[in-house]
């Protein structure tokens, strides 16, 4: 649990995770959205009818947002903005969640930062 968590916080190793083969184009994905910055695609296990994930294409250190730096507040606005034209491709507008897991805790089990852009049926609250 604790070895868990630390590992969670652990500055990028640099290892590559899955989302490094999609940015590179050497798996398959639906691509929803992609700028010089920014890559949204499909979820491959949806929890909604429209379940998008957005990533940076420069992983460079952002394996969580808890390992934000100063220097990445650019991306993370690309990223929230890039979550909105996702919403809005995908006719969501009125209605979707976006959703960060950071840590263990959170059931983060991809260590890129991303986003989950989630919509096309009624919510619930609180998030389980
Ligand atoms: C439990 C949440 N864990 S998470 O917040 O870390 O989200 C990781 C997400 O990546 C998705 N995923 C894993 N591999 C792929 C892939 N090859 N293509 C698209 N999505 C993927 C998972 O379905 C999961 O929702």
């Amino acid at each position: 649990e604790a070895a868990a968590k630390a590992a969670a916080s652990v500055a990028d190793t640099g290892a590559p995770t899955i989302f490094d083969k999609i940015i590179a184009k050497k798996i398959p994905s639906d691509i929803i959205y992609e700028d010089e910055n920014v890559l949204a695609f499909r979820d491959i296990n949806p929890q909604a009818p429209v379940h998008v994930l957005v990533i940076p294409k420069l992983r460079d250190g952002l394996t969580t947002l808890g390992n934000a730096e100063p220097r990445h507040v650019e991306v993370l606005g690309q990223l929230l903005h890039a979550s909105k034209i996702v919403a809005e491709k995908e006719g969501i507008l009125d209605g979707f969640r976006v959703v960060i897991n950071n840590g263990v805790e959170a059931c983060q089990s991809v260590y890129h930062l991303h986003l989950h852009v989630l919509g096309g049926r009624q919510m619930k609250w609180p998030p389980g």
